[in-house]
């Protein structure tokens, strides 16, 4: 078995080190991940959400599309062995012992986090916006022999209510995630996608059932946004929520939203009318849209966009790039927001993030131990 898991680490390394696309992936609920490649060709670039439609493949879509960040699509023609996420290997053994200690965290800035912060909040306080939400992103260090392998499949043994990824691409680099949200999964004339906003901590391990107003009106643009967007495209879908959910070591409120499709070919318009929702965006859209690209002072890439298996004519799973990091030679760079109203306070914001980051700092950062 151990030699089995060793030998998917080395193919995981020689998929980047030989500049091969790939992504593994494990779907909540599921206990064995998937793995697919393409070994031969170059991976699809789009840059218009609408050419996905018909098109099957591995997908890896931005927050704001563009040159240097276009959807890409793997299309694999190889598929792996499964890999258990079982037991701890050897591996993972070594690696853990390595990360110990290892707490660089370079840049959490606080004050460009406030600036930003005031900008939008007054854009919120004149009802420019009723909702916006602010993002950050953070800088670590990268021990040399740093595997991200090992880190999934930490992921997938922590989190097992979300969707666990890692992926490469030329074009992406690499990325790993363990995220809450769906955006689009179904097959056939079974479809879903969900309302996902508030957030609290777990309480004593279990789901808060008091939510504030602050939080239930956050989640409620959210539900009212992909209600409308969906009728826009004639879609009508049973409703179940809001109700809290999991997610890692916090909760938030979610809505389902279940209906049937005229024709699954079109699965690149629906993405279009759902992406960027205001569970990561605004409202109202566009320009809240355009008031983020413009004010939030960094370039989100691939965090905030959407990711997973698109396939018309079998199944698919796609979610919220969220609670992701971007893995280059030397750094990782870690990503999260939250969603602003009028009456959102700064230090409450701030902490929301910092909570959100620990869902991958905590499988990066081994605590010390105690001597
Ligand atoms: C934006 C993020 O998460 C989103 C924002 C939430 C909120 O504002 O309460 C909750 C869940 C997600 O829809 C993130 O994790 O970075």
């Amino acid at each position: 078995m151990i030699d089995e898991e060793i030998s998917n680490l080395t193919t995981i390394d020689a998929f980047i080190q030989r500049k091969q696309p790939f992504a593994v992936y494990r779907i909540p609920g599921e206990k064995v991940p998937r793995l697919l490649t393409q070994a031969e060709g170059a991976v699809r670039l789009i840059y218009d959400l609408k050419e996905l439609n018909g098109q099957r493949g591995f997908v890896i879509a931005p927050f704001q599309v563009s040159e240097s960040c276009p959807v890409v699509l793997i299309q694999p023609d190889q598929w792996g062995q499964p890999l258990s996420v079982d037991d701890d290997t050897e591996e993972d053994r070594k690696v853990a012992l390595r990360l110990q200690g290892q707490e660089s965290f370079l840049t959490s800035s606080t004050e460009e986090y406030a600036a930003c912060f005031h900008t939008f909040i007054n854009a919120l306080r004149d009802r420019t916006f009723d909702k916006l939400v602010l993002s950050r992103h953070l800088t670590v260090d990268k021990v040399a022999d740093f595997s991200p392998l090992s880190i999934f499949r930490a992921a997938c043994k922590r989190y097992i209510h979300s969707y666990i990824y890692l992926c490469y691409t030329p074009q992406t680099g690499i990325w790993l995630g363990s995220t809450p949200e769906i955006i689009l999964s179904g097959e056939e004339d079974e479809w879903h996608t969900v309302a996902l906003a508030g957030t609290q901590p777990l309480q004593d391990g279990r789901l808060p059932q008091v939510w504030d107003e602050k939080n239930r009106k956050e989640q409620d643009y959210v539900a009212s946004y992909i209600r409308r967007q969906l009728l826009s495209l004639d879609i009508h879908a049973t409703e179940n929520g809001p109700y809290p959910a999991y997610a890692g070591a916090l909760s938030h409120l979610k809505t389902d939203f279940r209906f049937a499709l005229k024709d699954n070919k079109g699965l690149g318009d629906l993405l279009k009318v759902l992406h960027p929702t205001p569970a990561v965006c605004g409202l109202p859209k566009e320009e809240a849209y355009q008031f983020i690209l413009q004010n939030e002072g960094y370039d989100r890439r691939y965090y905030s966009g959407f990711i997973g298996w698109l396939d018309p004519e079998g199944r698919t799973d796609i979610y919220v790039n969220l609670r992701c990091m971007h893995i280059e030679d030397k750094q990782l760079t870690l990503y999260a927001g939250g969603g602003l109203l009028a009456s959102s306070e700064l230090n409450d914001e701030w902490l929301e993030t910092e909570k959100k980051l620990q869902t991958i700092k905590r499988l990066i950062a081994v605590p010390p131990l105690k001597s």
